[in-house]
């Protein structure tokens, strides 16, 4: 690992592990859920309630801050963690993906990606060196190579060409990183749904050397059981000394199974995107608040949640405020799916230190089953 960068594994359970990532800004148990704040800000929360949560790091993206408000305005402003009053551990993505899913007019070259932003129109390029750049001037704490997200379905050829493409620019992105204490460089393996081409991939990145390996290409729409099915080989490829990381992952279930299976960290949008749209994750699986069957329901969303919404408020509220279109809707439902997401973790935590992971699993679909939510 990169000077001050250190992963110590606690304790496994089967292919379940928990442990620590240890950084200069702070400690990330392991297994961790990253809440997303693209554009500098976890959408209807302040930094400090995210904390509150139980969240240790959160992620940014490369391709929205170049855009706006640019990373040289958010360096000259002192970085990132200033900038939006997060002092924890920042993880930020490379910018490929959302370049690919976002932007307009793309350009993919060996060289890198030229683009349309999204925002104004104008003209972009990244490349592997320019998202270094980007990535240090927002001075995040763990950084991504870039890669491209081989697209889901892809035939034989297509995910090989990708993935070998994704191995040169992370040479480049590893050589361009250079040596920076503190900060950690991860690596991302591609090779769709292809084991052979997994395991050219984790050679290449072993062979260049990574502070951490992500699992990409996955979550692109290939379905959990095909997610599954390349999880129990993919992460073993992997150094079991390193942490891994499975990229824009997923819903509890997902992201159980991907822990059982030897995942170490995951992020997603689900949790925040969908607590504004009215969907909530609960101990018995999810509802949508906007259902009219909660407008005279005076229970919490979740009897077991110590989060403000359930602490304090009752359904039959929550319903109102969506209803009304009330901004507070939008700051409890968030609040309360990243809190559940974090109990999720240290859930697993604790039954992976305590080697009943598997009873910890069956009670947690057992659960779910039961319906009457
Ligand atoms: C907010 N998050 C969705 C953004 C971070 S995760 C984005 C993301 C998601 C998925 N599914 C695959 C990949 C991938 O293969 N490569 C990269 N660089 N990012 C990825």
């Amino acid at each position: 690992m990169a000077t001050g960068f250190s992963f110590e594994l606690k304790a496994t359970d089967g292919k379940a592990r928990t442990g620590v990532i240890s950084t200069p800004r702070g400690d990330i148990r392991t297994p961790a859920f990253m809440p997303v704040g693209t554009a500098a800000t976890v959408k209807a929360m302040l930094p400090e309630s995210v904390r509150a949560t139980g969240a240790d790091i959160l992620l940014g993206n490369t391709y929205h801050l170049m855009l706006r408000p640019t990373a040289e305005r958010i360096d000259r402003l002192g970085g990132l963690h200033k900038f939006m009053n997060w002092e924890r551990p920042i993880l930020t993505d490379s910018g490929g993906f959302q370049v690919m899913s976002l932007s307009g007019l793309r350009k993919l070259t060996e060289k890198g990606v030229t683009f349309k932003s999204h925002v104004d129109g104008s003209r972009h390029e990244i490349t592997p060196e320019r998202s270094m750049e980007i990535q240090r001037l927002l001075g995040s704490d763990i950084v991504m190579c870039f890669d491209e997200c081989t697209p889901f379905p892809a035939t034989e050829e297509q995910a090989l060409e990708s993935m070998r493409l994704s191995m040169r620019w992370a040479q480049r992105s590893r050589d361009a990183f250079g040596d920076r204490p503190g900060h950690a460089l991860f690596g991302i393996q591609q090779g769709s749904t292809f084991r052979e081409q997994r395991e050219e991939s984790a050679e290449a990145l072993k062979s260049i050397g990574f502070d951490g390996y992500a699992v990409g290409g996955l979550a692109v729409g290939e379905g959990q059981e095909m997610m599954f099915d390349v999880l129990d080989y993919a992460p073993d490829m992997l150094p079991v000394e390193k942490p891994r990381y499975l990229m824009g992952v997923g819903k509890p279930d997902d992201i159980v199974g991907a822990v059982k299976r030897g995942i170490d960290m995951m992020d997603c949008v689900l949790p925040s995107r969908s607590g504004r749209t009215g969907q909530v994750f609960t101990r018995r699986g999810v509802l949508n608040i906007k259902n009219a069957r909660h407008q005279d329901d005076p229970r919490p969303l979740d009897e077991e949640c110590s989060c403000p919404a359930c602490r304090n408020y009752s359904r039959a509220y929550l319903h109102h405020t969506f209803r009304a279109k009330e901004i507070i809707q939008s700051m409890l439902l968030t609040w309360h799916n990243l809190h559940y997401y974090q109990d999720l973790m240290q859930g697993m935590r604790d039954a992976i230190a305590a080697g009943t992971f598997a009873q910890w699993e069956a009670d947690f679909h057992a659960k779910r089953a039961e319906g009457d939510i």
